[in-house]
């Protein structure tokens, strides 16, 4: 229960909610308790009738009004079970809310490198089924635990009142019923997983053969993947049927258990009857109802156990993310004021999950509102610097400084929302255009929506489109080219105005022609603001302030265009390479 106590706060959170909700419970099982008691009044009447004991009259008078009692305990105590789930239940739902809340906040909260050691899957399912696990024990469990408690104490004291010796010997098969449901409850628990995680499996195959449709279709691949398929789920099948076998078990169990405590009842009953140690047969049918009322409270408490052990389980899991600390951390509440001068200074950084050494001792400077373009093979490190800038993750050596202040020494916030990032994947979230050209700023107007993407030269292609800028992209709307996506990604870092704009590769996808057009619209707008610009291609480079050229994550040129195209090196080459490659295109 040491995990669990995390979610004592919520239980305090909604103590009123619950408190109703637990008296509720006991005056919901207060009336249940009128049943047995009210036909054991009923039979004793037939009997007395049976026996001569009293008139039609008064029979019918007795009959009658302990029916009404009857039918008026079963109302009241239905309305009564009806809010007890109304409120028990409705606080787990919010307690659902608020750790899923919570968890969610943390994934916010979590550096990158968080995101690379831990699968996708893990997550989604520590904010779904985890969440969903502890629910049980804040709702049902609990539910079950009052009602439980409640009846066993109210009926034993009830039975025990009438017939002590009957009560002993008809309560002992109810223990070994709880212990059975334990035991069951846990084979279940324990199958159910397995089935869980053959389900996640089969679902992520089948998500991932529909992502990539037009690869298995241009290799028709069509009979492979079927197969395949087919494994998995006759895999899980068995798994279902494993797990359904458990579970056929559990009600044979049950009825089993209440039948041997009827017959318990009814031949000790008997001859308890007979030997005159209890007045009469009406006790005998009451101490029936007993016992089918408490069987299944007392199952559930096996129930509960389980539920108990697996939402304690779940709580570790979902504890271990919430106490993890984000690796960046923001060492000042203060906001700082970023203009834009960027220095690194013999910087090192090794990549913590991979242990690549991304970049040896690397020193540049760039000034405020200068451009500098970024060169080099791939895996050089140029991505790297960009993120390093962005402070996606922590130098290991030397020091980067934003107007002369340390990086880390600088208001997260403020850092980040400072910079313009157009990174080299461009995603787009399944929204429409225009949400996806404000992700960048929430408040801009539709004018200044319509200029980003201008400047991004993609206006005349969302136009083009029946529903402009409401187009809605992603799975159920329409797919953008390449190129398309990489502009609407510059049109949201640009519609932004930051101080410091950082493409990563951005034009790769665009043909030449419009990467010259957006460069030129570009230039006016990265006035006085510090581009990086990170290209595979000279005609990026060229404009820029200073060139660096990577190798294998050190600098290995240095200079302006001028001055690079002079010497031999990795810039020349390059350069006269992508000239003959244009020169060639052009005949
Ligand atoms: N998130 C990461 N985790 C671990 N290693 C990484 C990560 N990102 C990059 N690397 C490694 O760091 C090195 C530099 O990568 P980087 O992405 O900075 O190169 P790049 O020059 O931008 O390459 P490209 O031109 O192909 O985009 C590579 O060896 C790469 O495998």
């Amino acid at each position: 229960m040491k995990e669990l106590q995390h979610i004592n706060k919520y239980f305090y959170k909604y103590r009123y909610k619950l408190l109703s909700g637990i008296i509720i419970t006991i005056i919901a099982r207060i009336f249940l308790l009128f049943t047995p008691e009210l036909i054991g009044e009923i039979v004793d009447t037939i009997t007395k009738k049976i026996n001569g004991e009293i008139t039609l009259e008064v029979y019918k008078k007795e009959l009658t009004i302990n029916l009404l009692y009857l039918v008026g305990a079963a109302i009241v105590g239905g309305i009564f079970t009806f809010l007890m789930r109304q409120t028990l239940i409705n606080v787990s739902r919010y307690v659902e809310y608020d750790l899923k809340n919570e968890v969610y906040q943390q994934y916010q909260r979590l550096s990158l490198g968080f995101y690379k050691s831990n699968r996708t899957g893990d997550l989604m399912s520590r904010i779904s089924e985890d969440v969903g696990k502890v629910r049980e024990y804040v709702g049902p469990a609990l539910m079950y635990s009052i009602n439980t408690l409640t009846l066993f104490i109210i009926a034993l004291f009830l039975m025990f009142r009438e017939a002590p010796m009957l009560t002993l010997y008809t309560i002992i098969p109810l223990p070994i019923l709880s212990f059975f449901i334990y035991v069951l409850s846990k084979k279940i628990h324990k199958k159910s997983t397995i089935v869980q995680v053959w389900l996640a499996k089969l679902s992520t195959f089948t998500q991932e053969s529909f992502s990539g449709v037009s690869v298995i279709k241009s290799y028709s691949i069509e009979d492979q993947i079927n197969r395949d398929f087919d494994i998995l789920s006759a895999e899980s099948r068995q798994k279902n049927i494993d797990l359904v076998k458990v579970q056929a078990l559990f009600f044979p169990l049950m009825i089993f258990l209440i039948g041997l405590s009827n017959v318990i009842v009814i031949y000790i009953g008997g001859l308890q009857y007979i030997n005159g140690e209890i007045d009469s047969i009406g006790v005998i049918a009451k101490f029936i109802i007993y016992v089918n009322l408490l069987t299944w409270p007392v199952a559930t408490v096996g129930w509960v156990t389980s539920v108990v052990q697996q939402a304690e389980a779940s709580q570790k899991r979902i504890n271990e993310f919430l106490k993890q600390d984000p690796e960046i951390k923001n060492k000042t509440i203060e906001p700082s004021k970023i203009d834009g001068a960027i220095e690194f200074k013999n910087v090192s950084f090794i990549y913590p999950d991979t242990n690549i050494q991304a970049l040896k001792d690397v020193s540049f400077t760039i000034d405020k509102g200068q451009t500098l373009a970024i060169l080099g093979n791939t895996g050089s490190g140029k991505s790297t610097i960009l993120d390093l800038i962005g402070r996606l993750y922590d130098i290991n050596s030397g020091q980067i400084t934003i107007d002369g202040i340390e990086i880390d020494k600088l208001n997260l916030k403020s850092l980040r929302n400072s910079i313009g990032y157009v990174p080299q994947d461009a995603f787009l979230f399944s929204d429409s255009i225009k949400n996806n050209i404000m992700f960048g700023k929430e408040d801009a107007t539709e004018e200044e929506v319509i200029n980003a993407a201008k400047n991004a030269d993609v206006h005349k292609n969302i136009k083009g489109f029946t529903n402009g800028y409401n187009t809605i992209l992603g799975e159920r709307g329409i797919t953008l080219s390449g190129g398309q996506k990489q502009r609407v990604s510059i049109a949201r870092a640009i519609i932004k105005e930051p101080k410091i704009l950082l493409f990563d590769d951005c034009l790769s996808a665009v043909d030449t022609e419009t990467e010259e057009k957006i460069l030129k619209n570009l230039s006016k707008l990265i006035v006085g603001k510090t581009t990086i610009i990170v290209s595979h291609r000279v005609s990026s480079a060229k404009n820029a302030d200073k060139i660096i050229v990577l190798d294998d994550g050190r600098i290995i040129q240095t200079g302006s265009h001028e001055s690079l195209i002079d010497v031999d090196g990795y810039y020349k080459k390059l350069y006269l390479n992508q000239l003959t490659e244009n020169n060639s295109n052009n005949l």
